[in-house]
Formats: C-alpha cells, sequence, structure tokens
C-alpha cells in the first residue's frame, strides 16, 4: 500500500518544508485544496521541482470545465488531480482525457457522495485511475464518525481505491487489511510535532 501526505497548509514554503521532512518515508505529495487555493498553480510546480522522484497529486476537487482544470494541473507539474464524484460525468471524463493525453492519471473524489459502491464503479469505468474513499474534515468532526464505514464502502466497491478521512497511526493498519492501495494521511503527520519521525512510523505501520 503506498503512503500519501496530504499537505493541508496555506503557504508554498510551508508546504516544502513538510514535504522534505516526510518525503523519504512517502509515496505521494499531495497539495491539499486550501494549499492550491491560497498559492495556485505556482505551488505543484515548486512541489514537483523538489521532489522530481514523487508523484505529485494536486488536489483540485474539480466539479466542473474538468479538462480545463486538469490541463492546468498538469502542466503545471501533477501527475494526478481529483475530480469531484459529484460532478457530471462528463466533468469526470473530460479530466480523464486531459490525463490520457498526458499519460497522467485522475482521482475521484467520493467526498460527500451517498452510494460511494455504486459511484466507485461508473467512474473507473469513466477511466478514473482509482477512487478516494473520503470523509473531509467537516464531516469527521461531526458526532459519531467513523472511519470503518469508509473502509467498509472501500472494500464493497471491488475498484482499486484509497482512504481519507482522519487516517493515523491506530488506524493505518486497518486501511491496508481493507484492501486500500492507497492511505491519504494529512492532520495526523502536519500536526505531529516531528513530522519525519510520524512518517517513518507509519511506514513502518504498513510495511
Ligand atoms: O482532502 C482533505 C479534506 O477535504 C484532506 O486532505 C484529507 O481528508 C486528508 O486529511 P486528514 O488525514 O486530516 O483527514
Amino acid at each position: 500500500m503506498k503512503l500519501q501526505f496530504a499537505i493541508d497548509t496555506l503557504s508554498t514554503e510551508k508546504a516544502l518544508e513538510l514535504a522534505a521532512a516526510a518525503a523519504a518515508h512517502v509515496d505521494i505529495l499531495e497539495l491539499g485544496t486550501p494549499l492550491i487555493k491560497s498559492e495556485g498553480r505556482s505551488a505543484i510546480t515548486a512541489l514537483k521541482n523538489a521532489h522530481p522522484d514523487k508523484v505529485i497529486f494536486a488536489d483540485l476537487k474539480t466539479m466542473d470545465a474538468g479538462e480545463l482544470e486538469a490541463d492546468l494541473a498538469f502542466d503545471a507539474g501533477a501527475d494526478l488531480v481529483t475530480v469531484l464524484g459529484s460532478a457530471d460525468d462528463s466533468t469526470i471524463a473530460g479530466a480523464v482525457k486531459s490525463a490520457a493525453a498526458r499519460g497522467k492519471g485522475v482521482v475521484v473524489d467520493l467526498i460527500g457522495v451517498a452510494d460511494k459502491v455504486a459511484r466507485a464503479k461508473e467512474v473507473v469505468a469513466l477511466g478514473a485511475e482509482f477512487v478516494e474513499v473520503h470523509a473531509g474534515l467537516d464531516e469527521q468532526a461531526q458526532a459519531g464518525y467513523s472511519l470503518d464505514t469508509l473502509l467498509r464502502a472501500g472494500e464493497a466497491a471491488g475498484v482499486p481505491f484509497s482512504i481519507a478521512g482522519g487516517v493515523n497511526l491506530g488506524t493505518i493498519g486497518a486501511v491496508r487489511d481493507a484492501g486500500a492501495e492507497v492511505a491519504v494521511v494529512g492532520g495526523a503527520l502536519y500536526g505531529a510535532p516531528d513530522v519525519a519521525a510520524a512518517a517513518a512510523e507509519l511506514r513502518a505501520a504498513i510495511g
């Protein structure tokens, strides 16, 4: 299973600092949506230039104009971009067209999608590399939130998936055991007192 670091910070400088600390232990470096909104495409280019050997994941959360938004991020250096699963099929297909022309990929984020299993199958048929079975920060803050619901949806989908939603050292083993291709970790890494040590622990936990 691959490890993805969701860098949810607001400045390119801080993102580069966090990425440098964790890079030896992670496979995918994600520019979180707030970072892209704060700093724009230049942050994607800066991260790719600093880590050309890593998969650079631009969490665009595109809802419309799929081809255009994917073009913008891929041409800035992204290897993977996200489109929302609640977007129209044509939006997802547009982003997939952009990715196919460049040998890159589209991940469909199932945040807010009610029937994650059914939509996962549909978007992989449209050409998504994998789906992100995801509960966002606001959903995680609600009473009764549990990662288990996401894990069950991923297992049931029968397509390649990642899991995002407050994954940490205590839960990453369950993410691996559910069969995820990728574990996405944000707060448990960027909020750690020693980011490099936390990344090394996560890596050791999944082998
Ligand atoms: O995309 C996101 C929020 O929309 C986050 O990057 C994702 O949820 C991972 O962060 P965390 O591990 O803190 O949940």
